[in-house]
């Protein structure tokens, strides 16, 4: 409906996403070639927080249908100088607090894997977040597309640029506390890009009772701060372990297609329940192999102060050679260094002793990389075929989905329902928990 509105030299194409807090429109840049960019525009007015996302969605598309309308369909408005933003003061931003996500995303949009930012636009009823535009996110590439069931080597690539993102995140302070696959872009050869920095914050440590994020990705103690905390001043819980946390899972997505549980919580969700007494459930959902599951149990830490720290977690990915007991993920070749940093970007203005960092632990880890080993893109792209037992099975939708489903944080049906596809796995896979668990018995 709001296509080929304007706002200045931009030209709206098609909305690209929505959330609670924004709309997402492809649009072109009429002075650049007709270039593709991403506009989000964020009301600047906050919408009461009880209300259903899809609700949100719809009151920030009418008001921002009406504000067009009332302009010809066409915005002329000023520009904020970025480094203006950069520089706002705690204080100010409590009087514009739209512009908090815009100002920690400024503070690390300069790393190849996260959404480059190029104008902020200030409208009377919205501020407009021009970005690069990325066709696709990752939890369409997983689950509608399927891309990443039959490449190892992908699957490393996309989760080692997220973590180095992740990683350049915390070292800018910044955390971004919703990770997930709907806030993950990828180009057109396969790199991906971080967004939404609507929950981040620079505070290393969480903040009691803030349940806030994707209930799938978040960490136990961002769901139930008090049953986790241990009550002693120097036992804080860093916000960095529970974007950590996020990472496990969609390391579990990217290799099998599922989300473990709906929650991380003991009483609400039975699959986490049976976690918390036996980490080797993990190997009874899902189709993971040893050294897999050895990643995901140092991920997977109930207490946020033993989980792996980032660059540990890359080399792990670097060397894993079997990601599932099956299946084409069943054998991974590890990363030659020459990969490693082809794929990964080592931005010397970032961080200069990063690659060394990755690399001597790479080096000196036990399963040391072996130069006959070398991982040779051609050979490799010949070799999955023949590696190719079976894909994963898909379910087809079932209502019976439905039961537990609780996610408000979807951002259109079409996920809805691939979600519920994904949950309905999940949910087949819990039974046969419970049948092995009975069995036991
Ligand atoms: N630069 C971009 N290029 C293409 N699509 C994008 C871009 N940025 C965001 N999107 C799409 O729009 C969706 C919503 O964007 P975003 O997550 O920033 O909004 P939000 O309102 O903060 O969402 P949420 O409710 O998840 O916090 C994303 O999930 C993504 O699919």
């Amino acid at each position: 409906m709001l296509c080929n509105c304007k706002i200045n030299n931009f030209t709206l194409v098609l909305q690209a996403g929505s959330g609670a807090y924004g709309l997402v429109f492809q649009a072109i840049d009429n002075n650049n070639n007709n270039q593709q960019v991403a506009i989000k525009a964020v009301l600047k007015q906050p919408l009461p927080a009880h209300l259903p996302e899809e609700e949100k969605s719809c009151i920030i598309k009418t008001q921002l249908l009406q504000y067009f309308q009332n302009n010809n369909n066409e915005l002329v408005l000023p520009t904020i100088e970025l480094a203006t933003i950069r520089n706002l003061t705690p204080k100010q931003l409590t009087k514009i607090p739209h512009y908090k996500e815009i100002q920690l995303h400024l503070k690390v949009h300069s790393h190849k894997n996260i959404v480059s930012i190029h104008q902020v636009l200030e409208g009377t009823i919205a501020t407009f977040i021009v970005m690069d535009y990325y066709p696709i996110d990752l939890f369409t590439s997983i689950v509608d597309l399927e891309h990443f069931v039959q490449d190892g080597i992908l699957i490393k690539k996309v989760f080692l640029q997220l973590c180095s993102a992740i990683d350049y995140c915390h070292e800018m302070d910044v955390y971004h506390c919703d990770i997930k696959p709907e806030n993950l872009l990828l180009d057109d050869d396969d790199n991906v890009y971080l967004c939404d920095f609507g929950l981040s914050t620079t505070s290393p440590f969480l903040t009691p009772n803030v349940s806030i994020g994707s209930s799938y990705y978040m960490a136990p103690e961002r769901i139930s701060y008090d049953e986790n905390r241990v009550d002693n001043d120097d036992d804080e819980l860093p916000n960095c372990n529970g974007d950590i946390w996020s990472l496990g899972i969609i390391l579990i997505n990217l290799t099998c297609i599922r989300n473990p549980w709906l929650k991380a919580h003991h009483d609400e969700d039975n699959t986490f329940h049976y976690f918390l007494k036996d980490t080797n459930v993990l190997k009874k959902i899902l189709p993971i192999s040893d050294s897999l599951f050895y990643i995901l149990t140092k991920i997977l830490q109930v207490n946020p102060h033993n989980r792996i720290d980032i660059k540990s977690l890359m080399n792990e990915i670097v060397n894993i050679e079997q990601f599932t007991t099956s299946g084409p993920l069943n054998y991974v070749p590890r990363l030659s260094k020459e990969l490693f940093a082809k794929y990964v970007a080592i931005d010397e203005t970032i961080n200069t002793d990063y690659d060394d960092y990755i690399y001597k632990s790479y080096t000196t880890n036990e399963n040391q990389f072996n130069e006959n080993d070398n991982y040779n893109e051609d050979e490799y792209s010949c070799n999955t075929n023949s590696l190719i037992t079976s894909s994963m099975e898909t379910t087809p939708y079932d209502s019976d989905a439905n039961d537990n489903f609780n996610d408000n944080t979807n951002n259109n049906n079409n996920k809805n329902l691939m979600k519920k596809m994904v949950h309905l796995k999940m949910k087949e896979n819990l039974s046969n928990v419970k049948m092995d668990l009975s069995a036991t018995n």
